[in-house]
């Protein structure tokens, strides 16, 4: 499955905390995410993280172009509800391409941990029918 991981400068550590202690089960997925998310989380597993633009830098955009071509299988992101972010169009416009392409999409880290328990135990295979690969 293709993972976006995405998190705010508030809630990095927390991607931080998610991805070390899901590694295995991450390993198993192709996984993408905004840059310097990406590369916190690298630093901090041994998972390969390919990286877009940071978020701000449009990052978000990209990521939500994807999954406008229905490529992307899942969605971490953990926003920061007491940040204002220059980019609040563009995390809104992800979140809402999300639920027009029905793509599953956590937003805390309490809804990724089950979404991730989900995915372990085959409940995304639906996916695999529905969505279209990179090309
Ligand atoms: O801003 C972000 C999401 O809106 C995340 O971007 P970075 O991972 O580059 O910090």
């Amino acid at each position: 499955m293709r993972i976006a991981l995405i998190a705010h400068d508030k809630k990095k550590p927390d991607m931080v905390q998610f991805a070390i202690a899901y590694e295995k089960i991450l390993a198993k997925h192709e996984l993408y995410g905004t840059g310097t998310t990406g590369t916190k989380v690298m630093e901090a597993t041994n998972l390969t993280v390919k990286r877009f633009k940071s978020g701000p830098l449009g990052g978000d955009q990209q990521i939500g172009a994807l999954v406008a071509d229905n490529k992307f299988d899942l969605i971490l992101f953990f926003r920061d509800p007491l940040t204002a972010q220059p980019h609040e169009p563009d995390v809104s416009a992800l979140i809402r391409l999300c639920d027009v392409r029905q793509v599953p999409l956590a937003t805390n880290m309490g809804t990724a941990e089950v979404l991730i328990k989900g995915l372990e135990r085959g409940d995304f295979a639906w996916r695999e029918e529905d969505k279209d690969g990179f090309e």
